[in-house]
C-alpha cells in the first residue's frame, strides 16, 4: 500500500517515521523549507518509545505528484488546510482514501467538498509532539494513539484494507466503528485543554496548584454540553479521562496550542474553539469560559498580525 503523508510536521513526521521504520511504503509531501531540512538532517524523532533517525526520507513536492497513492494521511494545521488540499489533490485517484488527523471537525466539510465524502475517512490521534526550530520531532508523554474509521456504510469494506498498513508500526492503532463520536470526544477534550492551558498560560498541574481546577472542569463541561447538543454526548469514560488529565496535581500537560502561542506561531483557535462555540445551541453567555478563551486567542492573533505588519 502506497502511503502519502501530507506534512512532515509534529504529527505527520512522527507517525510517518514510525511507519517508515516498520517498512511501510511512505512518501512525505513537503514544501521547500521542510524538504531542505529533511535532506540535511534526516527525519529525527525523540520519543520515550524509542528515537528514530532516518537519513533522507522519501519526499515529494506537489508539482511531482501522481495518482499512485492508496492512502493519504493528512497532518497539516487547520489554517493550512486549503493550501494543503490544493497541493495533494493531484495524488487523489478514484481508489485513494484520505485519513485526516487534524483536531476538530470542520476540515471534514472541506475535504468532502473537494474529494467527495466517500473518499474521506474519520480519524484522530492522541499524542503530544512538537517540531523544533531545527526540524526535529519531540514526543512527550506515554501515549501515541491513532484511530480511524468509516464515516458511512459504503466505506466499511475499504477501510478494512488500510488496517494492515497501519498496524504493528510501533504506535497504538485502532479501527473505530464510532469514529464520528470519537472525533467529537477528542474535540471536546482538546477545545477544553487548549482553552484552559492557553488562558492560564500554564500546565494542568500548575492550574491545580493555583486552586483553579474547577475552571478546567467547567470548561470541559461547557465543551461537552455543546457536543451533546449536537448529538455527540461524550461517553462517561472520555469525560473522566479528560477531567483526570486536566486536573492532575503536578501534571506538565499542556495542549499543543499553548506551545504554538509560546513560540509566537499562528493557532488553530478558529478551527478548534471558534467552530465549537459557533455550534453552541445554548443561550449565549458573554462570560462563558470558552468565549473568554477564544477572545484571548483572537486578541493574541490580532497582536501577532499587527506586530508582523510593523516589522
Ligand atoms: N502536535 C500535537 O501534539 C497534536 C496535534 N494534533 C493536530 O494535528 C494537526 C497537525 O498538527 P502538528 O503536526 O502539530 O502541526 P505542525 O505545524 O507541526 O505540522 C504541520 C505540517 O504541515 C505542513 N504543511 C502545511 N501545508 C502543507 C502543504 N501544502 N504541503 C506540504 N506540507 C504542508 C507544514 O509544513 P511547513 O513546514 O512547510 O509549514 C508542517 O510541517 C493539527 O490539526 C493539530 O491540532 C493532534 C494531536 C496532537
Ligand atoms: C491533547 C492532545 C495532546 C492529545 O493528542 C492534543 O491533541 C493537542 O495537544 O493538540
Amino acid at each position: 500500500m502506497r502511503i502519502l503523508v501530507v506534512g512532515a510536521g509534529a504529527i505527520g513526521g512522527y507517525f510517518g517515521a514510525r511507519l517508515l521504520k516498520a517498512g511501510r511504503d511512505v512518501t512525505f509531501l513537503v514544501r521547500a523549507k521542510r524538504a531542505a531540512q529533511l535532506a540535511a538532517i534526516g527525519l529525527i524523532v525523540k520519543s520515550p518509545f524509542g528515537d528514530i533517525d532516518w537519513p533522507a526520507p522519501p519526499t515529494i513536492s506537489a508539482d511531482r505528484l501522481a495518482k499512485n497513492f492508496d492512502l493519504i494521511i493528512l497532518s497539516c494545521k487547520a489554517y493550512d488546510l486549503d493550501g494543503a488540499i490544493e497541493s495533494f489533490a493531484p495524488a487523489v485517484g478514484p481508489g485513494a482514501l484520505i485519513l485526516p488527523l487534524l483536531n476538530g471537525m470542520r476540515h471534514l466539510d472541506a475535504l468532502d467538498q473537494s474529494f467527495g465524502a466517500e473518499q474521506v475517512l474519520g480519524g484522530l490521534c492522541s499524542i503530544s509532539t512538537t517540531l523544533d526550530a531545527e526540524g526535529r520531532i519531540h514526543h512527550f508523554g506515554n501515549f501515541h494513539n491513532l484511530a480511524y474509521g468509516a464515516r458511512s456504510v459504503g466505506q466499511a469494506e475499504r477501510v478494512a484494507s488500510i488496517g494492515a498498513a497501519l498496524s504493528n508500526a510501533g504506535f497504538d492503532e485502532r479501527r473505530s466503528d464510532k469514529i464520528a463520536l470519537e472525533m467529537w470526544e477528542k474535540w471536546t477534550f482538546i477545545a477544553a485543554a487548549a482553552s484552559i492551558t492557553c488562558l492560564m498560560r500554564a500546565a494542568a498541574g500548575d492550574i491545580a496548584a493555583a486552586g483553579a481546577s474547577d475552571l478546567a472542569i467547567a470548561t470541559l463541561d461547557e465543551c461537552a454540553g455543546i457536543a451533546a447538543d449536537n448529538g455527540y454526548a461524550p461517553r462517561e469514560p472520555s469525560i473522566i479521562r479528560g477531567r483526570t488529565m486536566l486536573t492532575a496535581p503536578g501534571s506538565e500537560f499542556v495542549a499543543s496550542m499553548l506551545r504554538d502561542v509560546e513560540r509566537g506561531a499562528p493557532t488553530e483557535a478558529d478551527h478548534i474553539i471558534g467552530d465549537l462555540l459557533q455550534r453552541s445551541k445554548a443561550e449565549p453567555d458573554p462570560f462563558s469560559l470558552l468565549r473568554i478563551a477564544y477572545a484571548h486567542l483572537k486578541a493574541y492573533e490580532a497582536r501577532r498580525a499587527r506586530e508582523a505588519q510593523k516589522a
